[in-house]
């Protein structure tokens, strides 16, 4: 046997070894998981049992002990993976999405939730709602914002309207990829893609495609599956949704943008505890009056409370009314917040409180 050939068989002694090592600790977490479980309550449904602000804790520690050479997002989706297992063995969580199968919105799903949760693709953002609201899934994903192109107004307006409460958000690196049967660029003649993809890929459409008819579609894989059926035709979307819908990949990474990232909320229907680094989204309407906003948000200047974002939509209330979309630092339970949501009571003719929910993690 040749040098090389053995310290070869050597290091992959070595990983089997490893691999024992990481399997029986895996179980054995899983055993403790299973201990925990017992401590809540045996045959609850399984959403009891699912603790987003412990997760979210644990996945901090890992961040915090990462010595590399795998990344911190790398790290998380690990350790997300075996507490994904960890809940599933009692059952596993139902989770609404923006389907079908193979959208963005899935991967943030598995993102969030793992791959032992149990995706829901619907067939809108409203119906995510609803299938929440109604307890036939017991969290949704929803795409809220774009790094290129804003607000989903969508997904703001059905706040207005439901009791959905926010639980969770995820970000989501999106990389586009043009795809089709043929996976040959000088076939296509007609471009399928949801219109924020048609958007976020504008200029390497206009410099490669310049003549091809584009089409807006409701999703990324409805592109892909009308471009499977369609030999001049090619869609805009995510690598999985071209594994789902077997096309080939014509070009990777074609949007204009980067860093493009979506921004996810997950819906449910519930607040929960503090994980130790929270926001907080309010919905917040003001009596039409001058400097009505000002003095709404003033107290959170009084009381220290960071605001990171707003954002207005007309209200449904009349006409020239506004509801306005507001993040800010901390959890519902920290007094600088209470304080300071307490003092605006008096000044808003709104203030819901929407959702305290841990920080995106990596
Ligand atoms: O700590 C808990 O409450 C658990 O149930 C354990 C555990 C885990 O695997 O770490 C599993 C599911 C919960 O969502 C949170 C954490």
């Amino acid at each position: 046997m040749s040098e090389d050939k053995k310290s070869l068989s050597e290091v992959r002694e070595r990983i089997d070894a490893i691999d024992r090592q990481i399997q029986e600790l895996i179980s054995e977490r899983a055993r403790r998981a299973k201990e925990i479980a017992k401590v809540k309550g045996e045959g609850l449904p399984a959403i009891d049992y699912y603790r987003p602000e412990r997760e979210a804790h644990v996945l901090r520690m890992v961040v915090d002990r990462n010595q590399g050479p795998l990344s911190d997002a790398e790290m998380v989706r690990l350790f997300r993976e075996i507490m994904s297992s960890c809940l599933a063995q009692e059952q596993p969580l139902k989770v609404g999405y923006l389907g079908p199968e193979g959208t963005f919105s899935e991967q943030a799903v598995h993102k969030h939730f793992g791959h032992a949760a149990y995706g829901l693709p619907l067939g809108s953002i409203e119906e995510v709602f609803q299938e929440v609201a109604a307890g036939h899934a017991d969290f949704g994903v929803v795409p809220v914002e774009n790094s290129g192109q804003g607000m989903i107004q969508v997904t703001l307006d059905m706040f207005l309207t439901s009791d959905a409460r926010i639980c969770g958000e995820i970000e989501l690196r999106v990389h586009q990829c043009l795809l089709s049967q043929s996976g040959r660029l000088e076939d296509v003649r007609r471009v399928f893609a949801h219109a924020q993809s048609l958007q976020q890929c504008k200029t390497w459409l206009r410099v490669n495609l310049p003549e091809a008819e584009r089409s807006a579609v409701s999703s990324n894989a409805e592109a892909a599956r009308l471009a499977r059926h369609t030999d001049d035709a090619a869609a805009i979307a995510g690598e999985t949704a071209g594994k789902v819908y077997g096309l080939k990949v014509i070009a990777r990474g074609i949007e204009d943008r980067a860093d493009n990232t979506t921004r996810f909320l997950v819906i449910g229907r519930s607040l929960f505890p503090p994980s130790g680094n929270d926001r907080t989204s309010l919905l917040i309407t003001v009596n039409d009056k001058p400097g009505a906003l000002y003095d709404v948000l003033s107290p959170f200047a009084r009381h220290g409370v960071s605001m990171n974002r707003i954002e207005s939509r007309p209200a449904h209330t009349g006409k020239w009314q506004y509801a306005f979309f507001i993040d800010v630092s901390g959890h519902i339970e920290d007094p600088p917040l209470q304080a300071a949501l307490r003092d605006m009571g008096a000044l808003a003719a709104q203030v819901r409180v929407l959702g305290s929910y841990p920080v995106a993690l990596p």
